[in-house]
């Protein structure tokens, strides 16, 4: 139990290596689709495509909370949708029961989202693969998490066709995993890396909101933030034990030291996602950022417990918080008490659901690496990666970052 007065959370998972070391990233890569929409003029844009102008004081309240989101998130950062054509403007205008609050749309949401997920997962991939600098044929498993769709043959099966690689590799997919997708899949992907000599895990999430995006109701102001919050994009990772990079000519750059997992008791109608005839169905309730902000003191201090960690603050670890939504991100700040700054790449990206996570460790080593720091954890050795979604569920990971030369 955390000094936080938390309840007791973390279920730790064990940690015994069998393939000579621990699982470590060796190469990361993320992508972005081509339809970008501007924060600041997103309400504008939203509630004309919705055919909605009429609703004057709810695109006054949209208008709000998308400019909380523009000061959340740095100016260069822009909310992505599928560059798929089918989810550009002529796709939306064409199909008016995608732009409805609820109408009757999964089949021709789903359609956008089979095509474009493996699709802009294989973008990030290949950049993911640029980075680990070897041959896509050395991958020998695949994890996938998307919470955008969930028809079979599942997208990983389209991925793995997409990029050439063996029908024989070894697959799992994760379907409908929430914004803690990313974390749960490396957690797959470091037990598949430990237990497999050689294994070089390919993890990829990949989201594209078309199943998502429906016009305001008065009624259903939790449907509206989720309008505002999540974007679209795609990330990837190598993961594989690596004991002798200077032989195999790879670059460790985080080592995956510990997993948790955990349910805040007595939060399930935080988040609510439905599938319906309509398309996925979210709803948000109010109270969520003080349900993570309140259950993060004693699930952080478990997560570090016991591992033999250096670190007395937490402002001595670098910390990749999946980037919720602005009351999230300033509620963790706030009861873990982290000095300013210590949250700047989560303020960079917008909630890209499974993906966000890989865009934000993506941003951290691109900036360490640009500042000369000793490590891609902004020169420090020992971080935090966590995220959460439906359950409500939080997920970390303790990772350590590895010298860069
Ligand atoms: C949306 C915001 C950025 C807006 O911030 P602001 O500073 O502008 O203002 P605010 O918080 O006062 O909210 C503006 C108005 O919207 C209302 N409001 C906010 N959130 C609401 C909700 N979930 N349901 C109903 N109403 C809500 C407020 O009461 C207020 O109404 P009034 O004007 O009447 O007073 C912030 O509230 C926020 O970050 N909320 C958390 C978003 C969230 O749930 N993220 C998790 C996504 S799930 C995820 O990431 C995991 C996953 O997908 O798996």
């Amino acid at each position: 139990m955390g000094s936080s007065g938390a309840p007791e959370l973390t279920h730790e998972l064990s940690n015994n290596p069998r393939a000579g070391g621990r699982a470590t990233i060796l190469g990361i890569g993320t992508a972005v689709p081509v339809h970008v929409y501007e924060q600041k003029s997103f309400p504008d844009y939203y509630f004309e495509i919705t055919n909605s102008n009429h609703l004057v004081d709810l695109k006054a309240k949209f208008a709000n909370i998308c400019k909380c989101m523009r000061n959340y998130h740095s100016a260069r950062r822009q909310r992505r949708r599928s560059g798929t054509c089918t989810s550009s403007d002529e796709w939306l205008r064409a199909n008016p029961s995608v732009t409805a609050y609820m109408s009757t749309s999964l089949n021709v949401r789903q359609q956008v989202a089979e095509e474009g997920i493996p699709r802009l997962g294989a973008e990030a991939v290949c950049n993911a693969i640029g980075n680990w600098g070897k041959p896509a044929s050395s991958i020998t498993h695949i994890v996938f998490a998307t919470t955008s769709t969930g028809c079979l043959p599942s997208a990983d099966v389209t991925l793995i066709k997409l990029l050439g690689l063996p029908l024989s590799t070894k697959r799992v997919m994760l379907y409908q995993s929430g914004c803690f997708g990313g974390t749960t899949a490396l957690r797959v992907a470091k037990d598949i890396a430990e237990s497999n000599r050689d294994a070089r895990v390919l993890v990829v999430t990949s989201e594209v909101m078309s199943l998502i995006i429906r016009g305001p109701s008065e009624s259903h102001v939790g449907n509206l933030v989720a309008q505002a919050v999540f974007g679209d994009a795609a990330g990837a990772a190598v993961v594989g034990c690596c004991c002798h990079p200077s032989s195999t000519g790879e670059r460790p750059v985080f080592e995956l030291v510990r997993a948790s997992q955990d349910v805040i008791p007595g939060t399930d109608d935080a988040m609510v996602v439905k599938v319906q005839q309509e398309g996925v169905v979210i709803t948000l309730h109010r109270d969520l950022p003080l349900h993570v902000s309140n259950a993060i003191g004693g699930v952080v201090e478990s997560a570090f417990r016991g591992v033999g960690t250096t670190v007395t603050s937490y402002d001595e670890a670098f910390w990749l918080l999946h980037a919720g939504g602005r009351a999230v991100v300033d509620g963790v700040e706030e009861r873990l008490g982290l000095g300013e700054g210590k949250l700047a790449v989560t303020r960079e990206y917008g909630n890209t659901r499974s993906t966000t996570i890989f865009l934000a460790m993506e941003e951290m080593r691109r900036r360490s690496e640009e500042r000369g720091m000793a490590t891609a954890g902004e020169g420090l050795e020992w971080g935090m990666l966590m995220a959460f979604g439906p359950g409500l569920t939080v997920e970390t990971m303790l990772l350590r970052a590895m010298p860069r030369n």
